[in-house]
């Protein structure tokens, strides 16, 4: 049931015809990386090398393997969790409780795979199956994704999100209606968002680096650098699990086809882009490059972290004594906003640290291809765009108190430059 027409968010993603072309774009991109990754010239703007049959997409095990994945992965995120946290506040006042056990996830995961490869797991076929994985994975996320959309009519027009209500099927279908969707306490939108994706791009990751070492004797640098970057960068995730409960995703947006086919496909298979690369276009890389790549990945790690924990221990406590002496501005709603500290430098330091990082995963490429920097490439557009999708409702939420922070604090991503 669409909200009043007076309630209803500004369209998005160019309206319902930007989110039914980008329903086709992004699966079409996506197959098209994982094809162009393993040809010779490795052309990101060029044709792919071939177009695949569905004989070749299509596999009934890729299928069984995919849900076989999700159902381990599900029933990890069942276990009993070290601690439950509280979500921001709803509309209705309520905080809905969530499970912090998405680091113990990631190390059972990689005790029971440890345990397989050594009772003769083929890990290294994995990257052989990359083609009906993603597709079996893709085909999930629609399924998935019409599931959460009826199971959405259903539910109250207080368990909605701002945006996928229109009253348009296919944009709701795309930017999804339920805001927190959940069979008795299981969030399917905080499950998708960092377990099965996350978990499946290092474990991706691991098997390109195995069969890179099976190839040629030993993983080459770059694939090392490369794996253990986002590694980091995964466990940092699940390490700091609570703190995506302040992110746009869990705060604002509806969980549809967006999110399930970002969560479920995207991250998994195009985030390994790089590692992908690496196994079919090996890269020298001296120890001196590779140091000085660390460093970027460290610095971009600092500011990424920093930023992050220090808006999420503000927002859960601001009294908190690692964040108290930070400069605020009070708002109308009664939240205040943090303007000095990380969030006085620009309005979004995370996003700036997160790109830092992301350039540092490219580099051990080598410099001679585009499509190592595709991930680059498409995570500026999108933090670009997400961080003007954010300025919009925080201009609506906070009003003018929002404008003396951007007169105060004029830089959205980049010091001095953007
Ligand atoms: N690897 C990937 O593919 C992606 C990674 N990311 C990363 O996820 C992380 C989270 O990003 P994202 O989900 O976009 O949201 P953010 O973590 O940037 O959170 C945005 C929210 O933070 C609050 N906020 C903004 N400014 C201030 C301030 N000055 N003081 C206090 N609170 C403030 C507002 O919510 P409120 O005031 O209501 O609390 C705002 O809506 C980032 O590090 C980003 O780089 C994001 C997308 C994709
Ligand atoms: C083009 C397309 C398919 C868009 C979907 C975007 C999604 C892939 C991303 C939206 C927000 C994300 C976040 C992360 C991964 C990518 C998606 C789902 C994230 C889990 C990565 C790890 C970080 O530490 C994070 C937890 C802060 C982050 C949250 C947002």
């Amino acid at each position: 049931m669409a909200p009043p027409q007076g309630s209803r968010a500004p369209l998005e993603f160019g309206g319902p015809l930007g989110a039914a072309a980008l329903m086709l774009l992004l699966p079409v991109t996506m197959f098209h990386l994982l094809l162009v990754a393993r040809s010779g010239p490795a052309r990101l703007l060029g044709p792919p090398p071939y177009l695949p049959g569905l004989e070749e997409l299509w596999s009934p095990w890729a299928l069984l393997l995919c849900l076989t994945w999700l159902g381990l992965q599900a029933a990890l995120y069942l276990l009993p969790a070290r601690k439950v946290a509280e979500g921001q506040e709803l509309k209705d006042k309520s905080r809905l409780r969530y499970p912090i056990n998405g680091f113990q996830a990631l190390v059972l995961t990689a005790l029971l795979v440890g345990l397989g490869v050594s009772a003769g797991l083929p890990l290294s076929a994995l990257p052989e199956m990359l083609l009906p994985l993603a597709f079996a994975a893709t085909l999930t996320a629609f399924i998935f994704s019409l599931l959460l959309y009826l199971k959405a009519l259903l539910a109250p027009a207080s368990a909605l999100a701002p945006g996928g209500n229109s009253g348009n099927l296919i944009y709701d279908f795309f930017l999804g209606r339920e805001l927190n969707p959940r069979i008795c306490s299981f969030d399917f939108k905080y499950f998708c968002e960092l377990r099965p994706g996350l978990i499946g791009w290092v474990l991706i990751n691991l098997a390109l680096l195995i069969q890179e070492a099976e190839l040629r004797g030993s993983p080459s640098l770059a694939m090392w650098l490369v794996n253990g970057f986002q590694l980091l960068y995964v466990g940092d995730a699940l390490w700091y699990e609570e703190a995506v409960l302040t992110t746009m995703d869990i705060i604002h947006d509806g969980f549809g086809f967006m999110l399930a086919f970002g969560d479920l496909a995207w991250v998994p298979f195009t985030y390994s882009l790089q590692a992908q690369f690496l196994l079919y276009h090996p890269q020298p890389l001296g120890w001196p490059l590779a140091s000085f790549i660390c460093l970027i990945n460290a610095v971009g790690y600092y500011i990424f972290r920093g930023a992050n924990s220090q808006k999420n221990t503000f927002r859960k406590n601001p009294s908190d004594p690692r964040v108290a002496d930070l400069e605020t501005i009070s708002t109308a709603t009664g939240r205040r906003l943090l303007v000095s500290g990380w969030w006085g430098m620009v309005r979004h330091p995370n996003y700036l640290g997160d790109l830092i990082m992301a350039l540092a995963w490219s580099l051990p490429c080598g410099v001679f291809h585009l499509l190592p920097y595709f991930y680059f490439l498409y995570f500026t557009a999108l933090l670009v765009h997400r961080e003007d999708r954010d300025e919009r409702q925080c201009r609506q939420k906070y009003g003018l108190a929002w404008h003396e922070y951007c007169r105060r604090v004029p830089y959205r991503i980049v010091p001095y430059i953007y």
